[in-house]
């Protein structure tokens, strides 16, 4: 290679000409509601009660959930970071759940003209849910537009960021997050040092967590690895010790069939039961503040704390921090790197290591061993 052979800067994104911001959706009005909770639950067997239940959930909040103006938020953040830095890329937003539904995204695509587009989704960790799912849809909807060839190529070609919840950006934001809780934790009359830290995620079933163990570290485990990270870090910055546990949010399913527990609610009882006064909640399942948030901790899980006599605050999402978005549009160079085919250190924090970017061969099914029937993008078992 001659010495002036023109190398792509630090900066540079190709091959990519796109970014696809892809999330789960949610309803804009109430008329949304039941439709949305359709394409949610299409063929998954969550009981007619649980639907209602949650459809009250939406309607408490006016039939709007919050998080179509938190991806926008998202999406204008991550905007801002790329012209910052010089980094030309067309963002594009898509959900599986909602318009503009991943069609549509694909549609936006093309009228830009992309060929080669970096999927960014708005799921820290690994599993069914957070990343096949997604994966799964992408290929379906390519596949209903007549445009998944049987090798597994595609109009749009799509590359995948690897999920983040390891990366120190994702990390750093939510250390941010947490201290400022302890800080609000003392305003409210509560004592930090007294507290206890509950790390709050989206409960699956047992066996998706059983299914998420395929080449990786499973959906719980990978959270365990970032809540220790994240306790010790607050412990640096507040002075004091920061004893802290996992719990669960938002199961749903038939009672019958086990998930990941112990629930938030139930946790907090057996907290106060111990003699425990103070509690900080951190939802790092989630990367904004949308309606499993809004209702499941800010309207029930405090609900259940504040009958318990405690003093409890919820820390914040990752949402738009700065070190959220600066580390996301890092790990977009970073995958623009490896498929450059460059050697590309990938930034981690905790004791696991970066997971695959493209997915091994039966990696986070929904059930373990069972057959898709569904092709996945992003992955080197397209039609396992
Ligand atoms: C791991 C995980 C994440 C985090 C990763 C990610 O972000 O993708 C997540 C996010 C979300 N889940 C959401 C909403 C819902 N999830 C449901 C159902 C389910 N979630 C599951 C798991 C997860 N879900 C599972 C195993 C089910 C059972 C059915 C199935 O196997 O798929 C149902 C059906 C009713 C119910 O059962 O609650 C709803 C309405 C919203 C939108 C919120 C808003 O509108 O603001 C968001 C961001
Ligand atoms: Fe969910």
């Amino acid at each position: 290679m001659p010495a002036n052979f023109p190398q792509p800067a630090a900066h540079d994104a190709a091959p990519y000409d796109a970014l696809l911001l892809y999330s789960f959706g949610g309803p804009n009005r109430p008329e949304d509601v039941v439709p949305f909770l359709r394409n949610v639950t299409a063929g998954k067997g969550i009981p007619d009660e649980r639907l209602e239940e949650v459809g009250e959930h939406y309607y408490g909040f006016g039939g709007k959930s919050p998080i179509n103006e938190q991806n926008l938020a998202l999406k204008a953040a991550l905007e801002a970071e790329l012209a910052a830095r010089g980094i030309e890329l067309s963002v594009v937003w898509g959900n599986r759940n909602w318009a503009p539904y991943t069609n549509d995204a694909v549609d936006e695509l093309e009228q830009l003209g992309a060929e080669r587009a970096v999927a960014l989704v708005t799921s820290a960790y690994a599993s069914y849910s957070g990343c096949r799912q997604y994966r799964e849809d992408l290929a379906v909807t390519l596949d209903k537009r007549g445009q998944l060839g049987a090798d597994g190529s595609t109009g749009v070609q799509f590359d995948k960021v690897r999920p983040y919840f390891n990366h120190p950006g994702f990390v750093q934001a939510n250390v941010d997050a947490v201290v400022e809780a302890y800080a609000d934790l003392g305003t409210k009359g509560g004592s930090g040092t007294d507290a206890k830290l509950v790390f709050v995620t989206h409960s699956i079933p047992d066996t998706m967590e059983a299914a998420s163990r395929i080449s990786h570290a499973t959906y719980s485990e990978q959270h365990l690895d970032l809540a220790r990270v994240v306790a010790a870090q607050v412990a640096e910055r507040v002075g004091h010790d920061v004893p802290w546990d996992l719990a669960y949010c938002s199961r749903s399913g038939p009672p019958s069939q086990p998930w990941l527990e112990p629930d938030v609610n139930d946790h907090l009882e057996a907290l106060a039961a111990d003699g425990l006064r103070n509690v900080v909640l951190s939802p790092i399942g989630f990367v904004s503040d949308h309606m499993e948030v809004a209702y499941d901790l800010d309207t029930e899980a405090l609900a259940t704390a504040n009958d318990l006599g405690m003093v409890a605050v919820r820390a914040g999402t990752v949402g738009t921090r700065e070190p959220f978005v600066r580390g996301l549009v890092d790990l977009v160079l970073e995958r623009a790197a490896l498929a450059r085919g460059g050697d590309v250190t990938e930034a981690t924090v905790g004791s696991l290591p970066a997971l695959r970017s493209v997915c091994a061969p039966g990696c986070c099914l929904r059930r373990d061993g069972e057959p898709t029937g569904v092709p996945a993008l992003c992955s080197t078992d397209l039609y396992s």
